[in-house]
């Protein structure tokens, strides 16, 4: 089998199409457009341009989205007064810090003091906790990205077998979660986990989530599944690559994300959808 490209980049449009008309509808109710403010501290070029991106994207589909760049010495104290600030102002609805912080921060201070309601990233300890129980408020935008790709795929996720290596917070458990909920029997792996390919093998959904080039071996992939790459690593030459060995899985999977151009897109897109998503919820039309 050879597997068909799950394009991210053609999917996060569409899905960018549907955020703009409901940001259109939203302003025109409510005098004003769903907000969304990115907090960077830092210098990290990596998180400049991500960041500038998640700007540039909310001002595509309408928004008013702000960029603040904080300095790379600023005191967790400083941040947390930011934070303060935008949880009370009623023009913000989504706040993201992006990640890595600096040392002298603490993350899961920072986390936990982001209004739950304005959560776009799903990060809050109260968000983890609602998804863990079934009662869905803000999902992290890459797992959430991700189901729409299976979707996209015409995933049957019912009784499938679901295959989750990696198991952060912010991708892999969340991951486990939406494909319990969706019915999947799931097997959350990572880096310790005995016989990974064994594991593999058995998986008609294979999500690959562990930050490790080519971690996942071609002969891993079960005949006919579907396999979407969260992988973002740079190789020796700066080249972007998955935690999937691309040519070889795709001579047997039937669907497989590319990186670039697969989960990354989504993550994004998913971001704004997230932002309008609460900004409804916040007026009450949610
Ligand atoms: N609070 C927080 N929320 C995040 O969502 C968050 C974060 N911190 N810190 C960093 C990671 C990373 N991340 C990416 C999103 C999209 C692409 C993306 O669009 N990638 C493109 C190409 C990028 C390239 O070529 O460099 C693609 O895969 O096609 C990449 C990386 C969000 N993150």
């Amino acid at each position: 089998m050879t597997a068909q490209i799950l394009d991210g980049k053609a999917i996060a449009q569409k899905v960018r199409l549907e955020v703009r008309e409901g940001v259109a509808r939203f302003s025109a109710a409510h005098g004003r457009p769903p907000g969304l403010d990115v907090l960077l501290v830092g210098e990290d070029p990596a998180s400049v341009i991500y960041t500038r991106n998640k700007e540039k994207a909310s001002h595509e589909v309408g928004m008013r989205g702000r960029l603040h760049r904080l300095s790379a010495d600023t005191t967790e104290e400083e941040l947390l007064g930011k934070i303060a600030a935008l949880n009370t102002d009623p023009s913000v609805d989504g706040i993201l810090v992006q990640l890595p912080l600096p040392k002298q921060i603490r993350e899961a201070r920072v986390l936990d003091a982001v209004d739950p309601a304005k959560d776009v990233d799903g990060f809050h300890p109260v968000n983890a906790g609602l998804l863990a129980t079934g009662r869905p408020a803000l999902v992290p935008c890459t797992p959430k990205g991700s189901m729409r790709l299976l979707a996209e795929a015409g995933a049957h996720l019912a009784g499938a077998r679901a295959v989750v290596v990696g198991r952060s917070n912010i991708v892999g458990k969340p991951m486990a979660q939406l494909l319990l909920a969706a019915h999947a029997t799931v097997t959350l792996a990572h880096s310790r986990t005995r016989d990974l390919g064994a594991v593999c093998r058995e998986a008609d959904i294979l999500v690959a989530a562990v930050g490790r080039t080519r971690l996942i071996q071609g002969d891993w992939i079960k005949d006919g599944a579907i396999v979407i790459d969260v992988g973002m690593n740079r190789d020796d030459d700066g080249k972007l690559a998955g935690d999937v060995d691309f040519d070889a899985a795709r001579s047997r999977a039937s669907w497989i994300t590319p990186v670039p151009g697969g989960v990354g897109p989504m993550t994004i897109a998913t971001l704004l959808e997230n932002t309008l998503h609460a900004a409804r919820a916040r007026v009450g039309d949610g």
